[in-house]
């Protein structure tokens, strides 16, 4: 199929795939407000690859257009062979609006109406190709929602539930039920990618769903820290301080980032007493225990543990194929579960690479007008699963879990079935599974010659034991770290 024959949907691929790849590039805050607000474009029919990418606003247009526009064109060459022209437009007078669209999303309505940042260049004549920009439409209720910053997409129907992330899930439910009576705050902690940010704007869109005149501000700590540089500068901490006390709900991302930013840290304070005082609710993530933040004042740290921390695991092999359903479904793909797990097989630990990885198939499919198989994925994702298949050998997680429980290697293999060496032999069985693309009756083989069913047993015992037993599930813990590299 000719780039002419599917310009349209070949245009949505690249910007899918553009939108998983700059989504791990960027931090949060920049990725939602300039790159999601832009939207791929029809593109007229030619044969040279070519993008069309409208911006919702002669700001964001200019925004992207000096800082992000040579990553685009590096990444359209990765994806086509050969760089694309880009085209940056505004949308047409009047016209309908973008057609290929990720939802609207706060940054780029806020940017239209808001005064031009001070590290913002001016418009520049003669740079912005396209008609002038028309006025936003845009209602009251809209523009309510918009100022939450919240994501639509990122609700608790989206998220899927699993060990990793039932307890943090539970606990962010029964805030969002009685905000600001239940834990306060609450604390989210766990490593990149692996759902904070989708879950606290679960809570704020449950929040909002059932009292849209609650007053809700989802902020990262780099836009916290640049609220008080600009209240600071314009000296207006008086309408800084009134407004974040005058929320009824908090959710505030990565506070890891507030470290050493003294200033920022003492007008959290403030705000955070005075909203926890009026039973305002605090919600708060973070990609380590409270405890471990580095250049965190104590004093904060203390007041994180009023209220309930509870952390988001890596999700488990079967979790991380039903996120990948959900996220076919959002994409309205149909993807077979050999699929799935092949994916899931060979990325386990971030799941924002998980979705990347699922772009990536889907885009490569339509580019080739091909449907989602097995060999397509296979070949879509050829780099990344050499680059997995080399790391992780059998031997090497049988020699790894041995010397961790100090037993021999060559009870991996052997039939012996005392408890001391059993378990660890299960514990392997069960990271093998999780962490290489082996099948079971493969991964029983390499254990002794054993049925693929003393696998699966091994596997369920493990993932059970892990609810109950804490020194195991710390164990199982460390180990896929050390595994992981
Ligand atoms: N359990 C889940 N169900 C569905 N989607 C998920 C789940 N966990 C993570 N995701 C998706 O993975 C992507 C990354 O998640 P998110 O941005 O919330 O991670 P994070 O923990 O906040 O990462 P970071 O530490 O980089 O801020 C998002 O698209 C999110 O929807």
């Amino acid at each position: 199929m000719s780039h002419a024959q599917t310009a349209r949907s070949v245009n949505q691929d690249f910007w899918s795939f553009c939108l998983s790849r700059l989504e791990q590039e960027l931090p949060a805050q920049q990725f939602n407000t300039w790159i999601k607000a832009l939207a791929a474009r029809e593109a007229d029919a030619a044969d040279e690859p070519r993008i069309e990418l409208q911006a919702p606003n002669r700001f964001v247009l200019q925004w992207v257009r000096e800082r992000y526009l040579r990553r685009i064109g590096e990444l359209g060459a990765e994806f086509f062979g050969s760089e694309p022209q880009i085209e940056l437009a505004l949308p047409p007078a009047g016209g309908p609006r973008p057609a290929v669209s990720p939802k609207p999303v706060a940054g780029a309505v806020q940017a239209a109406s808001k005064p031009v940042p001070a590290d913002m260049p001016a418009a520049a004549p003669g740079i912005i190709i396209g008609q002038p920009e028309p006025e936003p439409v845009i209602s009251a209720a809209d523009l309510a929602y918009e100022k939450t910053r919240l994501n639509p997409d990122f609700t608790f129907d989206t998220l899927v539930t699993g060990r990793a992330n039932d307890l943090a899930r539970a606990a962010a439910m029964q805030v969002a039920q009685n905000p600001g009576t239940s834990y306060n705050p609450l604390f989210v902690y766990g490593g990149v990618g692996l759902g904070k940010t989708h879950l606290i704007h679960a809570i704020g869109n449950a929040v909002y769903k059932h009292n849209p005149r609650a007053v809700i501000r989802y902020v990262h700590v780099e836009d916290y820290y640049a609220d008080v540089v600009r209240a600071y500068q314009q000296k207006s901490f008086d309408a800084f301080k009134r407004y974040y006390r005058s929320l009824d709900l908090l959710l505030i991302d990565d506070i890891q980032f507030f470290n050493n930013k003294n200033r920022t840290q003492e007008e959290f304070f403030h705000a955070f007493n005075a909203l926890t005082e009026a039973r305002k609710q605090i919600v708060i993530t973070c990609d380590t225990y409270p405890k471990d933040i580095q250049g965190l004042e104590d004093r904060l740290i203390s007041r994180f543990d009023w209220g309930l921390t509870v952390q988001i695991e890596p999700p488990e092999l079967e979790m991380r194929v039903a996120i990948l359903k959900k996220k076919a479904e959002a994409l309205r793909v149909a993807v077979d579960d050999d699929v799935a797990f092949l994916i899931a097989k060979n990325l386990r630990s971030n799941v924002r690479e998980l979705e990347g990885a699922l772009n990536k198939v889907v885009a490569y499919a339509r580019f080739h007008g091909r449907g989602i198989s097995l060999e397509v994925a296979k070949e879509a994702l050829k780099d990344l699963l050499n680059a997995h298949n080399r790391q992780l050998t059998i031997e090497h997680i049988q020699k790894t879990v041995a010397d961790y429980y100090k037993i021999k290697v060559a009870d991996m293999h052997s039939k012996k079935r005392t408890r001391v060496v059993a378990r660890p032999r299960q514990v392997a069985m069960w990271l093998a599974k999780e962490l290489t693309p082996m099948s079971l009756p493969a991964i029983g083989d390499a254990f002794g010659g054993r049925d693929h069913t003393t696998v699966l047993h091994a596997c369920r015992t493990i993932t059970e034991l892990r609810l109950g037993d804490q020194q195991l599930n710390h164990d199982v813990h460390v180990l896929t770290q050390v595994l992981r590299g």
